[in-house]
């Protein structure tokens, strides 16, 4: 069901202020060296700074995988209650599935670090072949919802939700992902395992 194709990521920061140079951009940033650390697998990434306008978003999404054939869209920012957060409203627009477990699950992770955790209404869709998922907008939320919860001595005390996407990404047609299990340890059926990397 995997294919060879080299694994392509779209990352999508959005933010009025950031895309407007009222701040620094430190979504981007964030998600990048994120996935430098996590993935051993060869991969590349295409991404992008835009405000929260809904038909911005949409279209920025559709070129993402549509034009640039990303297997994996991540977005942060724009998942709140407030007026000028689209970013679930878009994303869903595009959508051909909904996979409801992401956003419970992200939601879940969050609240073992902050109470304010339900104020977010991000959402996880698939186009076509590509998995989108939205993280909350504060640079932290990336690395917590991905990566999850760690004691000192490094053990997991809440898996982050990047556990299940290499096994979501083989069902869907993608690159075969790998990590590295310190930063975060994938979970495949053993029968999804391929042998050349089975340990
Ligand atoms: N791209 C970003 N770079 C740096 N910090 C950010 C970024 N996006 C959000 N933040 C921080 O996280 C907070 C919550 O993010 P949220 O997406 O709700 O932004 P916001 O308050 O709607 O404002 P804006 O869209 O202008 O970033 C922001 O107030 C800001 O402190
Ligand atoms: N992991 C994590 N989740 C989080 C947060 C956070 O700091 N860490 N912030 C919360 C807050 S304060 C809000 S308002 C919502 C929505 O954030 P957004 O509008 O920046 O996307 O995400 C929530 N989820």
């Amino acid at each position: 069901m995997s294919n060879p194709t080299k694994l392509k990521i779209g990352l999508v920061s959005i933010s009025d202020r950031a895309s407007t140079g009222v701040y620094e951009d430190k979504g981007l940033p964030a998600l990048t060296e994120w996935f430098t650390n996590a993935l051993t697998t060869p991969w590349e990434m295409v991404s992008k700074l835009i405000p929260d306008e809904q038909a911005e978003i949409e279209s920025t999404l559709k070129n993402l995988v549509d034009e640039e054939g990303c297997h994996l869209v991540l977005t942060t920012g724009g998942t709140g209650p407030a007026i000028r957060d689209v970013t679930p409203e878009a994303t869903l627009a595009v959508a051909d599935r909904v996979m409801p477990g992401f956003g419970e699950q992200m939601r879940q992770i969050s609240l073992a670090f902050v109470p304010t955790a339900i104020l977010s209404r991000q959402v996880g869709v698939i186009r076509k072949q590509s998995l989108i998922l939205n993280l909350p907008g504060q640079p932290k939320a990336i690395k917590e919802t991905l990566e999850g919860l760690k004691a000192e001595d490094g053990k997991s005390l809440v898996q982050g939700i990047f556990a299940a996407i290499p096994y979501c990404i083989d069902l869907i047609g993608g690159p075969y992902i790998e990590t590295n299990p310190e930063v975060v340890k994938s979970f495949r059926p053993k029968s999804a395992i391929k042998p050349t990397f089975a340990s």
